[in-house]
Parts: structure tokens; sequence; C-alpha cells
């Protein structure tokens, strides 16, 4: 007999309306959805829900696992297991591991490292660049031939206009997206903040804005040149924004996604030198988060990955002057989102899954992602929308506990998550 499996008195999306419902998983797809307690529970296992709500699995294509080279940070386990606990049941993991995977065998070594730890599924990225640095272009055919889902040297910006030119028309003949960490380091300056009233408050270097604008005007001049898909990460400033708007108004094919910090703070919750809130590309001026918001409310930008980024607390317990960027963000998305945003009514709850989910898994084509329907893999994330929980070490699977949010008490905790049906994370 196949396996048969009843989540019973869920809630579900139809629209904006949730809808109570039972969702039936057999041999890891989903073979039924039903009005709740309806669905024939026989000799099946039952999961009763209790009304929680049932979401597609969510989807991040921006996450960083460490592992090889920086074990002591994070490990593919420990990642996926956060990202699990997140929600998350897709992640895509970024390349600048150590070795950096841009020779196919290296690739190839990743994908089966990836494939012994995940406890969720992992899409790789490949490299754009040797070692993630420089203009020397990895073998583009041989890599998009073992799977990776798209090239980035995520963690710096390609500096040299015909590089990415170069990448760019290779990646376009074989249909692979481009995904920039967009940072002319030239126009960074050495900062370590967001460059306006607040680094000048603190005395801390800033960033200017133009250091990610500047690159991304000229990577969608060279996309409209020579067709490619590419897709911005970590979109921060206003300036970027516009760009893009511009861009799908003149047909480029840009995508792009903005991180929850980014969407939820900007620089002047900087109050004082505090690496938890050093993260590139850096928070940005109230204004620059306003235009973020509006971006994905317009459908300028497309979606909401993490940029989950852990590092040690001795490192993160430096100045802002000496720490490294980033900061973990799998396990607090989607509980910080639908709190101050969906909770306060800016934005629906439905909104909120295609950002998260939908949208992600259509734009990267992951076509077992991103949906909850029938025939589909049983990716599934169940959250309870009414309990709170405080955000405090003990709540992190992950490694990393860099989080600008710690203290922060949230709604819309992770009750399950099920990958191909089988449990991977429960309360
Ligand atoms: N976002 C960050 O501040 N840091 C990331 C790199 C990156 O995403 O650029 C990291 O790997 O630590
Ligand atoms: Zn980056
Ligand atoms: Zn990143």
């Amino acid at each position: 007999m196949m396996e048969r499996l009843v989540l019973s008195h869920g809630q579900r999306l139809i629209g904006d309306q949730l809808v109570a419902c039972d969702v039936v998983i057999t041999a890891g797809k989903i073979s039924q959805i039903s009005d709740a307690g309806s669905a024939d529970t026989g000799d099946s296992d039952v999961i009763d829900l209790q009304g929680a709500f049932v979401s597609p699995g969510l989807v991040d294509v921006h996450e960083h696992f460490r592992d090889p080279g920086e074990t002591e940070k994070e490990t593919i386990k420990t990642g996926t297991q956060a990202a699990a606990h997140g929600g998350f049941t897709t992640v895509a993991a970024m390349p600048n591991v150590l070795p950096v995977p841009d020779t196919p065998e290296r690739f190839a070594a990743q994908l089966q490292r990836n494939a012994d730890q995940a406890v969720v599924h992992v899409q790789q990225y490949a490299p754009i660049t040797q070692g993630r640095t420089g203009d020397q272009l990895v073998a583009f055919d041989q890599m998009a031939a073992l799977g990776a889902m798209a090239f980035t040297n995520d963690g710096n910006g390609v500096q040299t206009a015909d590089t990415m030119y170069l990448a760019m028309q290779q990646a376009a003949v074989l249909g692979v997206p481009i995904v920039a960490h967009a940072e002319a380091d030239s126009l960074v300056h050495g900062g370590v903040m967001h460059e306006g009233e607040i680094s000048r408050k603190l005395g801390l270097p800033g960033i200017p804005s133009v250091s990610e604008t500047a690159q991304v005007a000229r990577d969608v001049t060279l996309a409209a040149a020579t067709g490619a898909h590419y897709h911005v990460c970590h979109v921060s400033a206003a300036g970027t924004v516009a760009v893009l708007r511009a861009a799908k108004q003149n047909g480029v094919a840009v995508t792009a996604e903005v991180s929850p910090h980014h969407l939820l703070l900007n620089d002047h919750d900087i109050i004082r030198d505090d690496a938890q809130f050093k993260m590139n590309p850096p928070l940005g001026a109230p204004t620059d988060q306003q235009a973020l918001l509006a971006g994905l409310l317009d459908g300028t930008i497309d979606m909401i990955a993490t940029d989950h980024a852990p590092h040690t607390a001795a490192q993160k317990a430096q100045s802002m002057r000496q720490a490294p960027f980033g900061i973990v963000g799998n396990e607090t998305a989607f509980s910080l989102l639908y709190t101050k945003l969906v909770r306060p009514g800016v934005v629906s709850l439905a909104q909120l899954i295609d950002w998260l989910a939908s949208r992600p898994a259509e734009v990267f084509g992951l076509s077992g992602a991103g949906r909850l329907t029938v025939g589909q893999p049983a990716d599934i994330a169940v959250f309870d929308l009414a309990t709170t929980e405080t955000v405090t070490p003990e709540y992190f699977q992950s490694k990393g506990h860099n989080s600008p949010f710690m203290g922060e008490t949230v709604a819309g905790q992770t009750v399950l998550t099920m990958v191909g049906g089988t449990v991977v994370y429960q309360r």
C-alpha cells in the first residue's frame, strides 16, 4: 500500500481568503486538497493542524552555508535545518565557500556535499569567474550541464564591464541567469554602513548608494544588449529601484530580490556602532526602505530572499569597522514579515507567499516548488499565525546568531515543514 498522510484542519489561501482544508499526501505528493474534516483518514497517518496556515514550502534563492571552508559558522546540515525551521523547502546556496566551486570537479563535489547533508532541496550557484574574483570566466557550459541554477560572484561585484558582457553572452546562449551582487569597488570608499546622516553622526565610514546603482545601470545595459536574464541580489537603494523599473519598462529581462532586513529596517535603526547591523549592501535611508516596498508592490522587485549569512559571535562582537558583513535570516524571514507587514495590513498574506515562494520558483524555473496544488511534490510549510515567540539565541538552529532582530517578539511560527512528504521540522 502507498504511504498516505492527512494534514487535517489546516487553512489555505484561495485568492486572499484563508479557507479551512485537509491536505492529503500520497507517496510524497499532494494527492488531494479538500474541505476541512472531509478527507478519508482510514488507515492514514493524520496530523491535526488545528487551524494553522498551510503554505507551499518557501523558496529562498540566496543563502550562505560556509561549507566547506568555514564550518564553524555553518554547515549545509545546520543551514538547511535552519531553513526548514523557517519554512523553506528549497534554498539556493551561494558559491562563496572555500574552495570556490569554480571547476566542474569542484562543482560536482559541492553538489555531492549538498546531497549528503541537506534536509531541504538545495540548488547550487556556480561562480561567474575563477575564485569569484578577477576576469577569468568559469566553464559556463560544463557548470550549466552539471545543474548550476545560475551564475553569481555573490560577496563581490564583477568589476570589469567586459567580463560581465562576456558572461552574459554565454549565459544567454545557455538560458541560465546571471545573478549579481552589484557593487562597484571604486565607489565603496572603505565604508561599513550607508553613507548619510547617520554614518556622519556615528563617525563611521559610509558606503555611497551609487556603488550599487551605478553597477546595476551598467548591467541592465549589458543585459539588454545580450538578451541575458539578469537578476539583482539584495537591492538596497531607491536609485537602483528606479533603474530596474525603467529597464523592465524597456523590456529588459531583469528580475530582482530584496531582503527582509532592507524592507524592515533603515539606517536610523543603527543607534550605535553595532555589527549586528552590518551587512552588505548596508541598510539604506528611510527613503530607500520606502522605495523598496513600493518596488515590491509594483512588481519592479520580484521576490524576497534572505541572504542568510552566518558569522561567529566573536567576529560580530567587534566594531562595525572590523566585523564581517552579513546577518542570519532564514529562520526569522516569514515571522518578521508576517508580523511587521501582514498584520498591520501593509501587504496581504497572499502577496507575502507570492514573494517568498511562488515568484522565486517561477523566475528560476523550479517547477516542483512554490505551489500548493494537487500533483506537486509535498513541499509544505505550516505556520501558526496566532502564537508569538521571542527571538533569542535558543530560537536558532543555525550556528549563527548574528541578527539585528534579537529580542523581537513575532507571530507566524513554523509548526511543520515537509519536503517530499517527509517531515524535516516539527515544533
Ligand atoms: N550579505 C553580506 O553581508 N554578506 C554575505 C555576502 C553577500 O551576500 O554579499 C556573506 O557571505 O557573508
Ligand atoms: Zn551579496
Ligand atoms: Zn549573499
